[in-house]
């Protein structure tokens, strides 16, 4: 079997999961998932602290296989197949992600272009010869896509938290990957640059109709418009999946983060708040 060519051989969903358990000494991180994501979908996840969003997204990403149950990505199923092939188009961004070799990026001070290009290679170090003109211009040109191509020069070390953000997706996007994953990519982003990343995830979905995108939150706010589809995560459980409009409702979050909650949906975007308890006068 080849992966090649991005989906050869693939048939089927993004990521097909059935009956799908993780389990560690002592402790159920997942309990029997189910969840289909078609080609082309933009999912969310979200759910409390520790409700099992990363472990899901670690085994929709090859990184993790299922203790019980069958798990599938872009058609291959997880035990069948070269796990490190599977995850060439898979592009996985998370803040705790190691990019790039620390060491080198003090020394040598790589920019912001040359950790998007070490996408291209998937290597934690560039590998220069593997580089030609076209790669060049395509980090510049992601870099772009990512409203950030005035960072191409800057050492990534200097980046601030909301540009390295970006420069992570733009490195991802390097692979052509089939489906996206984005871990909490919105954590410790100011105002300013959480929308600009939201906008820019807006972006990716209008321009690449044929892209997947799975996305892990902890704020409703955060949310990009262009979200068709919700998993509510709750005790290692799935309590709701399907098309966004019929899984963000304010029953729905409030039985998953336990509290009364009341939702709102305003131009595309979604707002949430404690319903508040009424005081005497
Ligand atoms: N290897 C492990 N051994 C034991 N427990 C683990 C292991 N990995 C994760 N856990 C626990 O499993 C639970 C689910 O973890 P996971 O990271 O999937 O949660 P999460 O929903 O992403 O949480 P958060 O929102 O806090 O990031 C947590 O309670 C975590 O402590």
């Amino acid at each position: 079997m080849s992966l090649e060519n991005g989906l050869d051989g693939a048939t089927g969903a993004a990521v097909d999961m059935a009956g799908v358990s993780v389990r560690v000494v002592g402790r159920t991180l997942l309990a029997e998932v189910d969840w289909r994501v078609e080609f082309g979908e933009h999912w969310v996840i979200l759910g409390r602290n520790g409700a099992g969003k990363t472990t899901m997204l670690s085994v929709a990403a090859a990184v993790r296989h299922p203790s019980s149950g069958a798990a599938s990505v872009l058609g291959h199923r997880l035990g069948r197949v070269d796990l490190r092939e599977l995850r060439r188009h898979i592009g996985l961004v998370a803040a705790s992600q190691r990019l790039v070799d620390e060491a080198l990026m003090e020394e040598e001070g790589l920019t912001a272009h040359t950790v998007v290009l070490t996408g291209h290679t998937g290597s934690s170090a560039p590998l220069w010869d593997r580089y030609g003109p076209r790669e060049h211009e395509k980090a510049h040109a992601l870099l772009a896509d990512l409203g950030c191509k005035d960072l191409a020069d800057r050492p990534f070390a200097v980046c601030s938290q909301g540009e390295r953000g970006r420069v992570r997706i733009a490195r991802a996007l390097m692979a052509d990957p089939a489906i996206l994953m984005l871990d909490e990519p919105f954590a410790g982003l100011d105002l300013p640059a959480r929308e600009d990343l939201i906008t820019a995830i807006e972006d990716l979905a209008h321009g690449r109709p044929a892209l997947t995108t799975v996305l892990v939150t902890h704020h409703l706010e955060e949310v990009p418009s262009t979200t068709t589809h919700a998993l509510l995560v709750s005790d290692a459980r799935v309590l709701a999946a399907g098309p966004v409009h019929d899984v963000l409702t304010s029953e729905n979050l409030s039985r998953c983060f336990g509290r009364p909650l009341t939702l709102h949906h305003v131009d595309g975007r979604w707002y949430v708040r404690a319903a508040r308890r009424v005081t005497g006068v």
